[in-house]
């Protein structure tokens, strides 16, 4: 059997004595999408920092293609850091105000001459489908969608194997979610990306995962293929989160922790 691409075992990150998260588990095959699901603050960003290493595991391995990553110091880590690259919430604060695009899609090619980056920021940002008239324009010269093109450009600049989408999508209206969400879908197609995808939208993780992992309150609940989890889940707070996901009504304005808690037999 080949080794998964990714395997993750018993992370454990704290932040002084609290564990946000506590001893979770998984695996992603190369070209596949993990979800990881779960109300607010159970820890999923906190998964995504320690994949990217932001921050250092207290305990655990995180192996990519073989090497453990996990208690490695910046100097090993530079080699491979990228392979690993991150796609944020909010492409707004994500990206310098000041930079013109073609700047912030370049910035990690700093030791190639200047038309190379020229010619390499336009291929990438004709990738993620924008015109080589935004090569010279600045972040709030552009809707949030193609902001968040932006950021995806970048990510990809240094040609890496797997991509961290942290709520990627979350901010953008359901017309442009579904572009970025196909978007992803191509790229990942193409160039053989692995994803780990981390959103409290359960209707999004269905379009875009193949497996998934619900957490709460830092440890994993429930992980399988995404039709098992989504379809016949065998937690009560799986379902719990399911129905908040699939209720229009019961999500309207609110934020999903508080309807999984009511959900749970609080008061509303
Ligand atoms: N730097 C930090 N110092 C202390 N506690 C932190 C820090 N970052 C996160 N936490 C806590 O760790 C827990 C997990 O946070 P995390 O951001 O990983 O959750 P999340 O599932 O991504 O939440 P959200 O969906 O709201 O982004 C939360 O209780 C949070 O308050």
């Amino acid at each position: 059997m080949t080794e998964p691409f990714l395997s993750v075992r018993d992370l454990v990150v704290s932040y002084g004595d609290f564990r946000a998260v506590d001893g979770v588990s998984f695996d992603i095959d190369k070209g596949q999408t993990l979800a990881v699901v779960g109300e607010s603050g159970c820890g999923k960003s906190t998964i995504a920092r320690a994949l990217v290493r932001l921050v250092t595991p207290t305990s655990g391995q995180i192996v990519l293609d073989g090497t453990d990553i996990a208690q490695l110091g910046e100097k090993q880590l530079r080699p491979l850091r990228h392979r690993v690259q991150m796609v944020f919430q909010d492409p707004y604060g994500s990206l310098d105000p000041h930079l013109t695009a073609e700047k912030i899609v370049a910035e990690p090619m700093r030791d190639r001459s200047r038309a190379d980056r020229h010619a390499e920021a336009a291929r990438l940002l004709d990738l993620v489908g924008l015109p080589t008239s935004a090569l010279d324009r600045r972040p709030a010269e552009f809707s949030g969608g193609q902001r968040q093109r932006i950021g995806i450009a970048r990510a990809l600049a240094t040609s890496p194997d797997l991509l961290v989408l942290d709520e990627a999508t979350s901010a953008l209206d359901v017309s442009v979610q579904a572009q970025v969400l196909a978007l992803l879908a191509d790229l990942q197609r193409e160039r053989g990306l692995t994803y780990l995808f981390i959103s409290h939208n359960l209707g999004v993780v269905k379009q875009i995962s193949d497996r998934i992992v619900v957490m709460r309150a830092g440890r994993l609940v429930e992980t399988g293929s995404t039709a098992d989890v989504l379809h016949a889940p065998t937690e009560g707070y799986t379902r719990a989160l399911r129905k908040a996901a699939l209720d229009p009504t019961t999500m309207r304005g609110r934020k999903p922790r508080d309807v999984v808690r009511q959900l749970q037999g609080a008061p509303a």
